[in-house]
């Protein structure tokens, strides 16, 4: 797959923030630009009020740094931006460098369908100053969506418990790209199709779809346009009953159901779009099986979410199938994941990788100094801990003690020997190349699958979730709190 490609025709080196570029040429002044560092992509909190999330979003990142480069449009485009005096905003010499930069880092990152927690890196780039500085942004534009729709996607499919989950979302996504983005973060969250035809072309997801209103409406009865819909159609009939009257609409879609039949096919179900929802899937449920239907499927849509399907299947819904567009793609009840982007080493001119942390009055907004890596430990195939790890140290195999980066007070006690280990970020690019191969989308979808099904109830449920641990190794830790001491230090000293 190409997204960058197929979309956009060409470079999206320019798809950034303009205070990276105008870092970029400060830094190419102070003959700082190949100077190396590490950034960290994570987030703060769950969204959602959640107790996971769903990393999604990889693949365009692969894409996207793959293709990292400014083409000669690019380059007349920044040739051509003024300062305030009217003078080029930058020199000659600086585009001659953007011309010839190629990609170099290496990048580490979670698998996409991983669930995730906050302050553990998702992400993870390796490289020099100038090359980490215009990536933070589309890196968080990309990871940032789709990590948030994929999270959103596997809440309601987790409240749906199994049943089918159609996304209906594009006309009431964020644009062009927010709708195929969401189409594809979606289905690895766990929809079983999308009605996007442009997404199923482009990342290979099933589609699928019923009618419309309008389609009723254009004939002169309800039953004839259940009959002609049925002639186009007879292995695939969903009639959309709610048109004028919903328990009439029942009663129609039977009677074409009955013609039908007399013709060796089967009408698939009928769906309900408003009303409650509850009361009239019942009701359909009673005279379809009266009726000798007792497997037409039930289909719900109408703004629903995780909390509304939750609430239908407690009230005993008979419904089978959902539907659900605007609340999903919009990510209707929050609608941005906060993740950002942290430098956390710097390598000094004697080629040392040095930590560096940023000291601020909120404990929340201290990073995590160094370059680390994130495990997670299981017992017997669920998952009981993530613990952030420096990378070029040993962890004690006797055993160790995770300490929450958020309060020192909270710890727990890691013995290595009693779990299976698994290193989350994994190795995507070194040197500029990539030597991950991206997997398709259904294993990635699978993927969460299994992930989600590695945590214990108590971390998914829709409200107050129980908090899974996620803490500094103690050699981390200790370090965290030495250079936040000596900050602290320097700052009194200086004051
Ligand atoms: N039994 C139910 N329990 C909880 N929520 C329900 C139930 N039935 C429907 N809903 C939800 O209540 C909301 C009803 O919204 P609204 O009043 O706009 O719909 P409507 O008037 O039935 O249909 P429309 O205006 O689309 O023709 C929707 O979000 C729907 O999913
Ligand atoms: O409600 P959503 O979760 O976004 O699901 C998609 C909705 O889009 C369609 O109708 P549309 O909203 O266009 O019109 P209607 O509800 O007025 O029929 C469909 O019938 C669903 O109700
Ligand atoms: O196929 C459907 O039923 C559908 C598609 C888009 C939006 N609402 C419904």
């Amino acid at each position: 797959m190409k997204i960058t490609k197929d979309l956009y025709q060409g470079s999206l080196a320019l798809l950034t923030d303009f205070y990276q570029l105008t870092m970029a040429y400060a830094y190419w002044k102070a003959g700082k630009g190949e100077e190396e560092a590490v950034f960290n992509l994570f987030f703060r909190k769950h969204p959602f009020q959640g107790g996971f999330t769903v990393a999604a979003g990889l693949e365009y990142v692969v894409d996207y740094c793959r293709n990292f480069h400014f083409e000669k449009k690019d380059i007349e485009y920044l040739a051509g931006m003024k300062a305030p005096d009217g003078s080029p905003q930058f020199e000659k010499g600086f585009l001659d460098y953007l011309e010839n930069l190629r990609f170099s880092c290496d990048i580490d990152a979670v698998e996409e369908g991983t669930v995730v927690f906050p302050n553990a890196p998702i992400l993870r780039v390796k490289g020099p100053l100038i090359q980490c500085q215009l990536l933070e942004t589309p890196l968080l534009n990309i990871l940032n969506f789709q990590t948030l729709i994929a999270t959103k996607a596997a809440r309601i499919t987790l409240a749906a418990k199994g049943e089918p989950v159609l996304e209906f979302g594009l006309r009431r996504a964020q644009g062009i790209d927010g709708a195929l983005a969401a189409s594809r973060a979606a289905y690895i969250g766990g929809c079983t199709s999308t009605s996007n035809v442009m997404a199923g072309k482009l990342f290979g997801i099933p589609v699928s779809g019923t009618h419309a209103h309008s389609w009723i409406m254009s004939f002169e009865s309800e039953l004839e346009a259940f009959e002609a819909y049925a002639d186009a159609f007879p292995d695939q009939c969903v009639f959309l009953v709610d048109t004028y009257d919903t328990l009439q609409g029942i009663k129609n879609a039977i009677k074409v159901g009955e013609i039908l039949r007399s013709k060796g096919k089967e009408m698939v179900g009928i769906r309900i779009d408003s009303g409650d929802l509850a009361y009239f899937s019942n009701q359909a449920r009673e005279m379809l099986d009266g009726a000798g239907f007792p497997n037409a499927k039930i289909v719900a849509s109408n703004d629903l979410d995780e909390y509304i399907i939750a609430s239908l299947k407690s009230q005993e819904a008979s419904i089978n199938v959902w539907g659900v567009g605007t609340k999903l793609v919009t990510a209707f009840d929050q609608p941005a994941l906060g993740a950002v982007y942290k430098l956390s080493a710097i390598r000094t001119e004697e080629g040392e990788w040095q930590p560096k942390i940023k000291v601020s009055q909120q404990t929340l907004k201290i990073n995590i100094p160094g370059i680390h890596n994130v495990r997670r430990y299981y017992s017997q195939g669920k998952a009981v801990a993530d613990m952030i790890f420096l990378e070029d140290q040993e962890v004690n195999p006797r055993g160790t003690v995770i300490i929450d980066p958020l309060d020192p007070t909270r710890r727990k006690r890691i013995m290595p020997a009693f779990y299976q280990g698994e290193d989350l970020l994994k190795p995507i690019f070194k040197d500029g190349k990539v030597i991950y191969s991206c997997p398709p989308i259904e294993k990635i979808r699978q993927r969460t699958k299994d992930q989600l099904g590695s945590f214990d109830k108590t971390h998914k449920r829709l409200v107050n979730p129980h908090i899974y641990p996620v803490g500094l190794e103690e050699n981390l830790h200790h370090l965290r709190m030495d250079l936040v001491l000596k900050a602290k230090k320097f700052e009194d000293e200086n004051e």
